[in-house]
C-alpha cells in the first residue's frame, strides 16, 4: 500500500475503509481497499465494468460481508452490524423499487420505515418527496407505479428515494447512467450542490470517469479491486499513477505511444519506421535505468501539436522532436477538432482548432509536448518521476 492510500484519521461523521478485502470463491474482487470520505464530501468511486465498485458499496452497507477489513461510519466500526442499523443510504445501479407502490410511495417509504431516525409526519415527508421528485423533473409520475414508467424514470424514483433519507453516508451506484445528457448535466451539478451542504459524506460509484471527475471532490481509482490512485481531476489527468488509469481518465484520454529509445553521441532517439526522432535527455536517462529502452510514453491530445505537410514537406527528415504521422480520422466538435494520427501502427489522438480543413491521409508532424509528457515503466507500467 502506497502512501497515498493510507487513510487520513477518522472523523466523526465521516466514513474511513481500512484494508477491505474479498473474495467470491478464487476470484480476489477488493485488495486492501482503504480511504475515507469527510462530512459533506463527495469521493467518486470509478474505474472499468467488473472493477468491485457495487461489491463495495454492498460491504458498506452490510449487504455482502467482507473477508477482512474495518468499515468506520459516523465513529461507529459498523462490520459486525446488520443493514438496517448501518444507516446507509443505497441507490442500487438495479434500481429495487416497490413495484405496487407509486413514484411518491417509493420515495416516501424510508421516511414511513420503522428503522427511520427522524419520524417526520406527514407533511414533512410530502414536502421532502415532492421537492426531490420536482429536482429529479418527475413530480407530474407522483402517483404513477414503476411498470408504467421508462428505465430513466424509474433511475430517478430510486435516487429521490435515496436522497430524501438522512443516513450516515450514502451510496449512489450508478446514479444517472440511464438519463439524457441534458438531465444529467442538471442532476450533476444539484446533487453535488445539496450533498455539499449536507453533514454525511457521499460515495458516487460510476464507470465513467469524466463523470466522477465533474461531480466529486475527489476520485478513487479502482481497477481489478485494488485503489490505483486517489486524486482530483488534475491529478488523474496530468499524473495518471499507471498506465490502466491513463488510459482511463481525460476527456479523450492520454495517448500512449510505444517508443524504442537509442542514444548516440550523448542524445537519445525514439527509433520508428520512418526513421529518428530526437526525445528529451530526461526520458533516456530514466527509461535506461530500467534496463530496457522500451517503454510507452503518455501525453494528453490536448497538449498535441500537429503541424499539417505538403507531400513534399513529409518527405524531408522530420524536425528534432517532431513525428512523422498521417491523419486517420477526423471528428469536428465545434470549438475544436478531434484528430487520430497514425504513426507506423499506432494510433493517438490531438485536439486541436477547428478552422484548418484536415484532409484524411495528409501528412502531419506531430510535436510531443515538453511540459507534461509522461513515461511509464516499462515492467509496472507505472508512472515514473520525471528526470532533470
Ligand atoms: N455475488 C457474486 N458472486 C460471484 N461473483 C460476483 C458476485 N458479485 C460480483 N461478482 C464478481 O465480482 C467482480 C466485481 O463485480 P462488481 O459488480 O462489484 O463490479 P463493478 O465495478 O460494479 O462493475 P459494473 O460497473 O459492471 O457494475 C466481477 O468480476 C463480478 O463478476
Amino acid at each position: 500500500m502506497t502512501q497515498q492510500h493510507l487513510p487520513s484519521p477518522i472523523s466523526e461523521k465521516g466514513l474511513t475503509l481500512r484494508s477491505l478485502n474479498k473474495h467470491f470463491g478464487e476470484q480476489h474482487v477488493l485488495r486492501d481497499v482503504a480511504f475515507t470520505a469527510a462530512p459533506g464530501e463527495i469521493v467518486a468511486v470509478a474505474g472499468p465494468s467488473g472493477a468491485g465498485k457495487t461489491t463495495l458499496g454492498r460491504l458498506i452497507s452490510g449487504l455482502e460481508q467482507a473477508d477482512a477489513g474495518e468499515v468506520v461510519l459516523a465513529g461507529r466500526d459498523v462490520v459486525q452490524l446488520p443493514p438496517q442499523k448501518r444507516h446507509v443510504a443505497h441507490m442500487f445501479e438495479s434500481f429495487a423499487l416497490y413495484p405496487t407502490l407509486s413514484a411518491f410511495d417509493n420515495v416516501a417509504s424510508p421516511l414511513r420505515s420503522p428503522a427511520c431516525r427522524e419520524k417526520p409526519d406527514a407533511a414533512a415527508i410530502r414536502a421532502r418527496v415532492m421537492e426531490l421528485l420536482e429536482l429529479t423533473e418527475i413530480a407530474h409520475l407522483a402517483d404513477r407505479r414503476p411498470s408504467d414508467m421508462s428505465g430513466g424514470q424509474k433511475q430517478r424514483v430510486a435516487l429521490c428515494r435515496t436522497l430524501v433519507q438522512q443516513p450516515d453516508v450514502f451510496i449512489l451506484d450508478e446514479p444517472i447512467g440511464h438519463l439524457d445528457a441534458k438531465l444529467r448535466h442538471k442532476l450533476r451539478s444539484e446533487i453535488r450542490q445539496r450533498q455539499k451542504a449536507l453533514a454525511q459524506p457521499t460515495l458516487w460509484l460510476t464507470p465513467d470517469v469524466v463523470e466522477a471527475m465533474a461531480v466529486a471532490d475527489r476520485v478513487v481509482m479502482l481497477v481489478d479491486g485494488g485503489v490505483r490512485q486517489i486524486g482530483q481531476a488534475q491529478d488523474l489527468t496530468l499524473a495518471p499513477a499507471d498506465m490502466d488509469v491513463a488510459r482511463l481518465t481525460g476527456d479523450p484520454a492520454m495517448n500512449l505511444l510505444q517508443v524504442q529509445l537509442h542514444q548516440h553521441e550523448r542524445q537519445w532517439w525514439a527509433g520508428f519506421e520512418w526513421g529518428y526522432t530526437l526525445v528529451p535527455f530526461w526520458l533516456g536517462q530514466c527509461l535506461a535505468e530500467t534496463g530496457s529502452l522500451s517503454a510507452h510514453i503518455g501525453f494528453l491530445p490536448a497538449h498535441t501539436r500537429v503541424q499539417p505537410l505538403t507531400v513534399a514537406e513529409s518527405e524531408a527528415p522530420p524536425e528534432a522532436g517532431a513525428l512523422r504521422a498521417t491523419v486517420y480520422g477526423v471528428e469536428p466538435f465545434g470549438k475544436y477538432t478531434l484528430l487520430t494520427l497514425r504513426i507506423d501502427e499506432q494510433r493517438i489522438r490531438a485536439k486541436v482548432a477547428a478552422h484548418l480543413p484536415w484532409q484524411l491521409e495528409q501528412p502531419v508532424h506531430v510535436f510531443l509536448p515538453e511540459q507534461g509528457l509522461c513515461l511509464f515503466h516499462p515492467q509496472s507500467g507505472r508512472l515514473m518521476p520525471r528526470g532533470h
